[in-house]
């Protein structure tokens, strides 16, 4: 499932996402271009006008225009060349706006692509998946690994670009201007090079643990906020504190050691900068007063000297950047790099490349000798149970047993290690998951309500559905009354996780949504937390309306809740070991006998070794939660 390593992400990056905004970092480019030549223009009229206006070393020209066309005065010419710089300021401004606009587009809307492509890939993932990651680790990759990449197609490209017109072109001028003081201004350049290379490979794996340490940041906040609640009521806001104090430092750490680097590293490309300006000027000056310096002849006009004082100056600038460029690439590589594999991850459970739309006919549930663990050991061993279409399956028995794990296979969230589940004789990896979970309606044990309307959460499934059809629902659910008498009615806002409700009010617009989703195949797992009698016995109404017309299968905590179901089965440890309707269970006096006695509070009459048991097992859940370990992963949750 874990998938290679991309190989050449930033290539792809470009490819897969690049290639639909192409037309704006092609302007973005060409405008950096224009901009960047015209930045170059100032210093070179200005070392022009020193020669030919104010010392008058040689006739005045312009590259390109006829000599009649030229001035004639000094004061003329002055002006003109004052007129030349301005216009290589107004274009400079024009196309850096122009750049500026485009690349920053391009990057926006790459970014834009690449988050909502990668949050559709990582939604599509299966259970396993989330099992296993944690969810700050993922939220990490879509927030900063997202943005690491936009500041890249930003600031690394137009950086880039500058470097390249901005050391090319002063090359080029200043090796044309004069060969030899060229040669001393760019002595430093392979040094910079050099130095780059060596800081990007000290300062790579720093960020590594960077971001690996941010991430875990991440998870741990990510936690503690969900489990707010549990925190307050255990008092553990000091322990949780001082553990989000140790994920913070650690982080702070790890940063600390990859900032050391990086602002040790830029005013060190400084200082080699600076050696290169301070030998330009010394030996140029040098030379345009003595013609020589340490016995090499040179020869240099005053104008030529300023014009390089100002393009070395202007050289510092782009290539002390070079590591700033560097750095911004690597960083936007790992991300890339960390995004594709999140997007090259194979869901197990997927469609299979011939899978069909499930055709219901009967709605009838069987599950063919069904072994399954969630990796290590076995939840459920060799289960065969068929639920005839339009029939009640009850499924009851101790905590553990894997009552949800069972249901969690009918909705596909995981397949089976061995044996088959079908519907209808279809095997369910042979369908769509679309066409399977849209048949198949599940109302879980904690509902899940997302933050919007009261309305919006029971037309979750089918937002389509009008005001009636919402409201007819929720009355089958038994939750009409109740969400009538809230503050705004069906418009009223359910907080995240809807915790504006109790729990049997969730329950109920979680019932209402799955009856507007009118499924074949309905699902419940009854909350194992408390509800008053009086909301059990409206839930208990609306699952038996509801279980009327269509196949069912309800997980059952009480069991008052499957006592007329057309089949109810046991389990224990991950076996079927007793099955038949609630009269001949009883008849029976095994396990379900005697969870009936106890749910009927009739403990004393309960077989010794079925007591035992039940203690036995109390005694092992203590033990396994009396060491450190064990507080630390409970809280953990
Ligand atoms: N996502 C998961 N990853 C690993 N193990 C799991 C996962 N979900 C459940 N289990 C384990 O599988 C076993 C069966 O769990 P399951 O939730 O199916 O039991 P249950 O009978 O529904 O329990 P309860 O009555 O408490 O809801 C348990 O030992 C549980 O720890």
């Amino acid at each position: 499932m874990e998938p290679r390593q991309s190989r050449n992400p930033m290539g792809r990056l470009l490819r897969t996402y690049g290639r639909d905004h192409w037309h704006a970092l092609a302007l973005g480019l060409l405008a950096s271009l224009v901009a960047r030549v015209a930045d170059l223009m100032p210093p070179l009229l200005l070392g022009l006008a020193v020669d030919t206006v104010l010392l008058d070393e040689r006739a005045f020209d312009l590259p390109g225009v006829p000599t009649a066309w030229l001035p004639a005065t000094p004061a003329t010419q002055f002006v003109l060349v004052g007129g030349l710089v301005a216009l290589s300021f107004l274009t400079s401004s024009v196309f850096h706006l122009l750049r500026g606009r485009a690349l920053n587009r391009f990057a926006q809307r790459v970014q834009h692509d690449l988050r909502v492509d990668s949050y559709d890939r990582l939604q599509r993932l299966d259970s396993a998946f989330f099992d296993s990651r944690q969810t700050g680790e993922l939220m990490s990759i879509l927030s900063n690994d997202v943005n690491n990449l936009e500041q890249f197609l930003n600031g690394g490209v137009d950086g880039a670009s500058r470097l390249g017109v901005m050391v090319g072109g002063i090359v080029v001028i200043l090796l044309v201007l004069d060969a030899s003081l060229a040669l001393v201004a760019l002595a430093p350049v392979p040094f910079v090079a050099y130095f780059t290379y060596r800081y990007v490979g000290i300062y790579q794996p720093t960020y590594t643990a960077v971001r690996e340490s941010l991430a875990d940041l991440y998870s741990r906040l990510e936690n503690n906020l969900g489990g707010v609640r549990i925190i307050k009521t255990s008092t553990a806001e000091t322990y949780e504190r001082d553990r989000v104090a140790r994920a913070s430092w650690d982080y702070f750490e790890k940063n600390w050691a990859a900032i050391r680097i990086s602002t040790t590293f830029f005013p060190s490309l400084r200082v080699i900068a600076g050696v290169g300006f301070v030998l330009t000027f010394l030996a140029g000056g040098l030379w345009v007063l003595q013609g020589s310096v340490a016995g090499v002849a040179g020869s240099l006009t005053v104008g030529t000297f300023v014009t390089f004082i100002f393009l070395t100056q202007t050289l510092v600038w782009p290539v002390s950047e070079f590591g700033e460029i560097i750095n911004l690439y690597q960083r936007a590589k790992a991300s890339a790099r960390r995004i594709f594999d999140l997007a090259d991850t194979q869901a197990a459970v997927r469609d299979a490349d011939d899978a069909e739309p499930l055709q219901v006919t009967h709605g009838t549930v069987e599950y063919d000798g069904v072994s399954f663990g969630y990796g290590r050991g076995t939840v459920l061993r060799d289960v065969d149970v068929t639920v005839p279409g339009g029939t009640t399956l009850g499924i009851v028995g101790p905590t553990g047993a894997g009552k949800s794990t069972v249901v969690e296979l009918l909705v596909r969230m995981y397949d089976p290690d061995s044996g088959a589940v079908r519907i209808d004789g279809q095997d369910l990896r042979t369908v769509t998951l679309d066409s399977l979970r849209s048949a198949v309606g599940y109302v879980s044990q904690d509902p899940f309500l997302f933050y919007g309307t009261v309305r919006e959460n029971i037309a979750y499934a089918r937002p389509d559905a009008s005001e009636r059809e919402v409201e007819d629902a929720a009355r089958r659910a038994n939750a009409h009354e109740f969400v009538r008498n809230l503050p705004d009615g069906y418009d009223t806002l359910v907080g995240e996780r809807g915790v504006k409700l109790s729990g049997g009010q969730r329950q109920r617009i979680s019932i209402a949504r799955a009856v507007l989703a009118d499924p074949d195949v309905f699902v419940f797992d009854e909350a194992t937390s408390a509800v008053d009698t009086e909301t059990e016995l409206l839930i208990q109404q609306s699952i038996a309306d509801l279980t009327a017309e269509r196949t069912t299968v309800v997980i059952a905590h009480r069991l008052s809740t499957v006592r007329h179901a057309d089949t109810i089965v046991v389990l224990d440890d991950g076996r079927v070991v007793e099955r038949g309707t609630h009269e001949e269970l009883l008849a029976r006096d095994g396990l379900y006998a005697n969870l009936w006695a106890v749910q009927a509070g009739q403990i004393d009459d309960l077989p010794p070794e079925f007591v035992a048991r039940v203690r036995g097992r109390a005694a092992e859940i203590r033990t396994d939660g009396d060491g450190d370990e064990g507080a630390d992963e409970s809280t953990d949750q």
